[in-house]
């Protein structure tokens, strides 16, 4: 089709140049007349229309032809292209497939045929470097004009939209920048790449809780029409509490590489005022996470005291709720917010009530379920001898997935997955030891204050008795 196409359109587009020089010598009404038959013989045998898209449009990069580029490029692959070509930028994680120059490729949407060629027009200005400008051109029958506007194009645009976003590496944002003269005029939030190696089959915790979580977060991310649906905007609050070291930070790295997104770490203390964390909100953009870690030591986050601040312009809880569930924070869609810490009891209600906070996550000791999960990770068991006496202590200490994981990692090349059971098997007892001990001292400790605390009513109770004898007497 394609082929055919393009050459039958390049003859017409010849044709009309001839029939236009022709034109001149007609007297206007035998021309318009013979205009009208043209047309019709035209649309006859050549029903086709071309749509040209740029890649550069007054100057500025035609974001359509960037997600047009990306939906070809991945099309050309399944398909029987065979001129291609390969990019890799420093932003993506992989190569980045694309038409070469002049290339054609076809396409089916809705019943509908449609035919791509990518252009390259090479031009020199007079005292200067050559240009290159390049286009993709689509042809289709007029038939489907329709379809074209009214749904093919968006469909190719969010396809290729949807192909760099898996594409792209993931960013860090810190909004912790020194003045160093390095980030002046960088905006609020510096970067690096997110490379962490955490994912939802590495953390340890109980497989529940776990597929709980992954199903909240797979209904958050398809739920664009969901929440527009209900009025309300696309954002989820997530808090994550536990004591250290039981996977609270592992489990943000996990959840931003499962739905691949970019994370913003705000620290809270480098916030000045309730206006500096507005204008941090409104630097962040959709698809990402924004973290607040151990939020009870961040700032002093009482009622009582945002309420006195208000006048002085610090940042207060009201201020942070604000950013929370404000309007603004719905100015990018499909955003998260996690919270983390070690104290939930600390924490102002109003924070994290249900609908700021939609999901309390405990991340709790490592249990048997957890530690099974990081056997298979450190030492690639998924049974042993050995894993029956490691349930049991499991069950009566509590230590974190952290001193667990440490246990299980191989510390020089001679040692086994043997000798690591056995390690962490002796850390267990151990700390059972220490644990027995311990709770003997706090019994004792409070026997003892019992006691004292008997002697003392029972030696007030003497003296009263006593004064109460005296007076009788
Ligand atoms: N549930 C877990 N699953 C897998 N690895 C874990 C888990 N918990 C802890 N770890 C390991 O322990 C290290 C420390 O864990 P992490 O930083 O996630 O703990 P945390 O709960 O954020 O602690 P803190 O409260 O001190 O910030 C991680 O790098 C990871 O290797
Ligand atoms: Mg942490």
């Amino acid at each position: 089709m394609t082929t055919s196409l393009t050459e039958l359109g390049s003859k017409f587009a010849g044709l009309m140049l001839i029939w236009g020089i022709i034109q001149q010598y007609f007297p206007p009404a035998l021309s318009k007349r013979f205009d009208y038959l043209w047309r019709r013989v035209e649309n006859h045998f050549y029903p086709y229309v071309q749509i040209t898209i740029d890649e550069f449009s007054n100057g500025k990069r035609n974001e359509i032809y960037s997600h047009i580029n990306s939906y070809l490029g991945t099309k050309s692959i399944k398909k029987d292209a065979k001129l291609l070509k390969v990019e890799k930028s420093k932003n993506s994680k992989s190569f980045a497939v694309s038409l070469d120059e002049g290339e054609e490729i076809t396409d089916e949407f809705q019943g509908a045929k449609f035919s791509w060629r990518n252009y390259s027009v090479k031009s020199s200005r007079s005292n200067s470097v050559p240009m290159e400008k390049k286009s993709y051109r689509l042809t289709f029958n007029q038939r489907d004009r329709e379809i074209v506007t009214g749904k093919y194009l968006n469909h190719i645009t969010e396809e290729g939209k949807a192909i760099q976003f898996l594409n792209r590496k993931q960013k860090i944002y810190s909004n912790n920048c020194s003045n160093d003269w390095y980030w002046y005029g960088k905006g609020m939030w510096r970067d690096i790449n997110f490379e962490h190696p955490a994912t939802f089959d590495t953390l340890a915790m109980d497989p529940k809780k776990k597929a709980e979580i992954i199903n909240d977060l797979i209904a958050f991310s398809k739920g664009k029409d969901y929440y527009s649906k209900v009025g309300k905007a696309w954002k989820r609050g997530y808090l994550l509490y536990g004591p250290p070291g039981t996977g609270k930070s592992t489990m943000i790295a996990a959840i931003a590489n499962y739905l691949n997104y970019d994370i913003y770490d705000l620290e809270l203390t480098s916030v000045k005022d309730n206006s500096g964390l507005k204008k941090l909100l409104m630097e962040t953009t959709s698809k990402s996470i924004i973290v607040i870690e151990d939020i009870d030591c961040s700032i002093d986050l009482t009622e009582k005291e945002s309420t006195e601040n208000k006048e002085t312009g610090k940042l207060t809880l009201s201020g942070l709720l604000n950013f929370i569930d404000g309007i603004w924070s719905a100015c990018g869609q499909e955003r998260i917010i996690i919270f983390t810490t070690n104290h939930k009891e600390k924490l102002d209600p109003a924070l994290i009530r249900r609908g700021r906070m939609d999901m309390h996550i405990e991340m709790s000791y490592c249990r048997y379920e957890a530690f099974k999960v990081l056997a298979k990770n450190y030492l690639n068991l998924e049974t042993h001898t050995l894993f029956q006496q490691i349930q049991g202590l499991l069950e009566e200490v509590d230590m974190s997935p952290c001193d667990v994981a440490e246990h299980l990692m191989l510390k020089n090349a001679s040692g086994g997955p043997q000798i690591c059971l056995d390690n962490l098997i002796q850390a267990l007892i151990e700390a059972k030891k220490k644990k027995a001990n311990k709770d003997s001292k706090e019994s004792k400790e409070k026997a003892k204050q019992n006691s004292m605390k008997i002697k003392k009513f029972s030696a007030k109770f003497l003296r009263s008795f006593g004064s109460v004898q005296k007076l009788l007497k």
